[in-house]
Parts: C-alpha cells; structure tokens; sequence
C-alpha cells in the first residue's frame, strides 16, 4: 500500500473575483518525488502553489500537506522550505547573517557555513544582501530553503539568472538533497530541466491541470524529430520529409530508430551528406507547442 502523500491536492478551485485562476485541480505529490509543476504563462502555477504552500486560502477543494491544512503554519512550515521567485533579504543583512536569520524562523537546525557551502556562497558570506549579483541572490534564496533539510522542498524558477555553473552546482545540490528523503516541488520555465529530473509532471493550461504524468507518458503521442540539411540536387529521400526550399529537412517519427537506420543508409548509399543531422526524442517544449493558444 502506498504511503500518504506528502501533497494532496483535491478539487482545487482559486477565483479572483470574478477571474477563475484554478479550475478543478487535483494531483498528489508522493515522498521523495521530484514533481514539477510547468504551465503556459498565466496557467496558474504560482496560485496553486500559493495556496498548497499556505500563503492564499482557496476558493474551495481541499489541500493536504503532510496530512494537514498548510494553513496550520505551526505544523507544516517546519517541515517545509520554499525559494519562492522574489525574497525579502534585509538589504543589511549579511550572507551568513540572512542565511541564520531564515533558519531560526524555519525552527530546523543546521549549520550556517554548511547552508553557505551548499548554495556556493561561502565566499560571499561577509557581503550584504544588497550587493549581492542577480545569480548571488537566487543562491541565497536556496540557501534560506535548504536550511535544515526540510522534508518538502518548493523550488519556483531556481535557476532563473543563474549561469552554467551555478545551475549545474543547484541541482547537485538538489540531488543530495533528494538523497536525504527530501521531496521536492519545482515550476521552471525551462524545460529540458523538468525533462531531465522530474519523475512527475503536471502541466497546467488555462486554469486547469491540462497533463499529468511521467516525461514518457506526455510525450509518447508526439512524434520524434530528425533535422538536417541536403545540398541542392539530393536524390528523393525514402522517408516522408517536409524539405524547405532552403534545403533543410525536417523527418516527424514514431520510430526513431529505425527511420535513422533507414536514412544513414540512403546517405551512405547516395554518397550525400546529412549537414548539421539532429535527431531527439520528443521534448517537453513540443507538447507545450502543441497546447492551443489562448
Ligand atoms: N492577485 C490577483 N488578482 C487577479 N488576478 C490574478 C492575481 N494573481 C494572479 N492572477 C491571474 O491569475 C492567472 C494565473 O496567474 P498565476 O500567477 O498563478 O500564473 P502562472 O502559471 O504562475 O504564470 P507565469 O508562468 O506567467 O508565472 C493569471 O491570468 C493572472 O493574471
């Protein structure tokens, strides 16, 4: 029998006013997962998340979070660490001096130059919040959610401003953190993020919970790509192709592999080149492009 869900999130409906934000959302969020709520801009991911984090009180449905009303913020807030998209840091305050602040709000214990080690910000321990860069911030908003390594962790755009580096440090971090049991609870924009890591995706259109399922499940109705380009003159492709004038190809395919095998052949065959050849699965950004536009 599976355990109870970290988040339980029943008929959830948010209206502001007379503007219906959340339709009828339902999901469940399993201990240890990595769930990612994505969602066209204005599909109501950061209400939803508002609402099971316990900042907005909902319109009707109910919201479990360990079992229990998020708004019992005795209860849950301990248990939970948030990087929301903007933070409030005492312009002040240092690093370190920020970073022991949130922690002693959040009640968990942990250690100040750990936290600072964790986000990569050990360096910057002594500088004031204020002079911080765009990324430096961003380190320290996951630094405050971390702290303590909560059970349940909301990650709302982390990587937005970071670079290579500091992206690729983030989600090693998350890793450990995921290693420790927590549960996490990420919405990006970026795609290939959520692809590479989310074992569940709920995407959200329009209000609604549109998809739900693993990075398999949403894509495996669309097909696979394969792109290049011919020189003028390339004999007739054995495959269904959509050629522009300009010579590049682009192949639509529900058997990747084969229809590769298929065209290597013909180009070795041909002596032709295939410039530039790409070939990928089906991406997260495809069943996004094939949502109807509002
Ligand atoms: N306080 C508010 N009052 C009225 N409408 C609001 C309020 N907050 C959000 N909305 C509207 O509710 C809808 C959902 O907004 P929400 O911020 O939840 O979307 P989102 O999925 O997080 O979008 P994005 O990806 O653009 O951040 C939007 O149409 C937005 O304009």
């Amino acid at each position: 029998m599976s355990s109870t869900p970290v988040i339980d999130v029943e008929h959830l409906h948010l209206a502001y006013g007379d503007f219906h934000a959340v339709k009828d959302v339902s999901f469940r969020v399993a201990r240890g997962e990595l769930y990612a709520l994505l969602g066209t801009n204005g599909a109501g991911k950061t209400s939803t998340l508002e609402i099971v984090e316990g900042h907005r009180r909902a319109t009707s449905g109910t919201v479990r979070v360990f079992g229990r009303d998020p708004r019992d913020r005795a209860a849950v807030r301990p248990r939970m660490g948030v990087m929301l998209q903007e933070s409030g840091f005492s312009p002040d305050l240092t690093v370190a001096e920020s970073v022991r602040l949130f922690g002693e709000l959040s009640r968990r214990r942990d250690s100040v130059p750990r936290v600072l080690a964790v986000a990569g910000l050990t360096h910057k321990a002594g500088t004031r919040a204020a002079q911080l860069s765009g990324g430096e911030k961003r380190r320290l908003d996951f630094a405050t959610a971390v702290y303590g390594t909560p059970e349940l962790v909301f990650l709302d755009e982390p990587t937005t401003g970071l670079d290579i580096q500091s992206r690729d440090a983030l989600w090693d971090a998350v890793d450990r953190l995921r290693e420790d049991g927590s549960t996490v609870v990420l919405t990006t924009h970026y795609l290939e993020e959520a692809q590479q890591r989310a074992d569940r995706i709920g995407l959200m259109h329009r209000g609604t919970l549109h998809q739900e399922g693993t990075v398999h499940e949403l894509t495996r109705t669309l097909p696979a790509t394969i792109r290049f380009t011919l020189a003028d003159g390339a004999p007739e492709l054995p495959l269904p192709a959509v050629r522009r004038d300009d010579g590049r190809v682009l192949v639509e395919t529900f058997d990747l592999q084969a229809d590769l095998y298929t065209l290597l052949g013909w180009a070795h065959a041909h002596a032709t080149e295939l410039r530039g050849i790409e070939a990928g699965p089906t991406r997260l950004d495809d069943v996004f492009r094939a949502l109807d536009n509002p």
